[in-house]
């Protein structure tokens, strides 16, 4: 049997696919290459160029490649983009999953794993966020992922279709290995930025904020390295296959940074005292996200780089390996 992984080609994807293959998974990717890479798709897994919306597409390679079970990572991902193009991104994340979700249950997949986001708390204003709690996204990405939750739930109830839903928190860097990394040029996630300004990618690093309730003012999340985060994908699928409950589940380590906090270690491994300035809120940003998680961590997922100094050495030597690509 083989997995479909929409999204393949992506940050998160190609991590997903390295864990699949290394672990025996036979991997058929299906991208639109929007924000992915071609290159980023090892030679052991098959990639099929489409979009996750072509349900004649989609049914054909669940036929032809005997996909049992769908990881589905293809979405639209930032945030500030999804509030001046809220449609485009509910067309996309929605819309599409809900064309995805139904070509499944017609082909008769057994398995469903999917990539939604701690975006889908809102404002929560506690210290640990569990699945569990009232949910309140603040943004259009947030809502076009909670949508797509409910849509799982409710095609489980009347087709039987088994998920398994993964809030990730923040992820964060590259693979020890070095096959892969955060390649989109314009990302705005903070420890990608921080390197670049470390690297002299960027002239300077913006703080955004400095006036939260927190223990130094600025933002906290949970930064989870990004591999753990594909084997906590395969745990969930393990699970499933094996007759296991459908579940919601956070992913993340259960503990936060500051952004003033993760600016320091990035200076501290790159060596770079980097010009960092203290700049007004970005709109949309909640002040704590932080992860409970025992319900992944009772499947037996173990993480293996949590670990801040880790996390930032291997995106900075990811972003070296970008730049030594641009300058061959
Ligand atoms: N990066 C994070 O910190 C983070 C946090 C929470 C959730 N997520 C979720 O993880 C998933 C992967 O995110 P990522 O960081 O790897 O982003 P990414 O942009 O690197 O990857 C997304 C991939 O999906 C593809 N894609 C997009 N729309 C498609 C479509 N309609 N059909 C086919 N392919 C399509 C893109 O070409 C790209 O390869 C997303 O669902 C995102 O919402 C990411
Ligand atoms: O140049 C920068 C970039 C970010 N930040 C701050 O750093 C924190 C983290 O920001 P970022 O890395 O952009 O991540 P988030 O906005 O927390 O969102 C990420 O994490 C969410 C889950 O927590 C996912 O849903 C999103 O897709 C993913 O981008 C926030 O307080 C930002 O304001 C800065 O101060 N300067």
């Amino acid at each position: 049997m083989a997995v479909l992984v929409t999204g393949g080609a992506g940050y998160i994807g190609s991590h997903m696919v390295l864990e699949l293959l290394d672990a025996g998974e036979q991997v058929v990717i299906l991208d639109n290459l929007s924000t992915g890479f071609r290159w980023a798709v090892p030679e052991a897994a098959a990639l099929v160029v489409g979009d996750v919306g072509d349900q004649d597409l989609v049914s054909k390679v669940i036929e032809e490649h005997g996909v049992d079970s769908i990881l589905h990572f293809a979405a639209r991902i930032v945030v500030p983009e999804s509030v001046t193009d809220p449609l485009g991104y509910y067309f996309n994340n929605t819309v599409k999953t809900r064309a995805l979700i139904e070509t499944a249950v017609r082909a008769g997949i057994k398995n469903f794993v999917f990539s939604s986001t701690a975006a889908v708390y809102g404002n929560a204003d506690m210290p640990l966020l569990s699945e569990d709690m009232p949910l309140s996204p603040i943004n259009p990405y947030g809502r076009s992922k909670l949508m797509s939750e409910w849509m799982l739930q409710d095609a489980h109830v009347a087709h039987g279709l088994r998920y398994a839903i993964l809030r990730y928190f923040n992820v964060a860097g590259a693979d020890p290995k070095g096959r892969s990394g955060q390649s989109t040029p314009q990302a705005t996630h903070l420890i990608k930025v921080a390197a670049q300004a470390a690297l002299g990618q960027r002239p300077y690093l913006d703080v955004f904020g400095t006036d939260y309730e927190t223990s130094d003012g600025t933002c906290v999340r949970d930064y989870i390295q990004v591999n753990d985060l594909a084997r906590a994908h395969l745990v969930a699928l393990r699970s499933l296959r094996e007759g296991g409950d459908c579940a919601v589940m956070n992913c993340g380590y259960g503990h936060g940074a500051s952004v003033l906090e993760v600016v320091d270690v990035v200076k501290k491994v790159s060596g770079v005292d980097f010009e960092v300035r203290l700049s007004p809120r970005r709109p949309g940003d909640p002040a704590q996200l932080v992860a409970k998680v025992d319900r992944i961590r009772s499947l037996g997922w173990q993480p293996q780089h949590d670990n801040l100094m880790e996390i930032v050495d291997q995106a900075l030597r990811w972003e070296r390996t970008l730049m030594g690509r641009i300058a061959a």
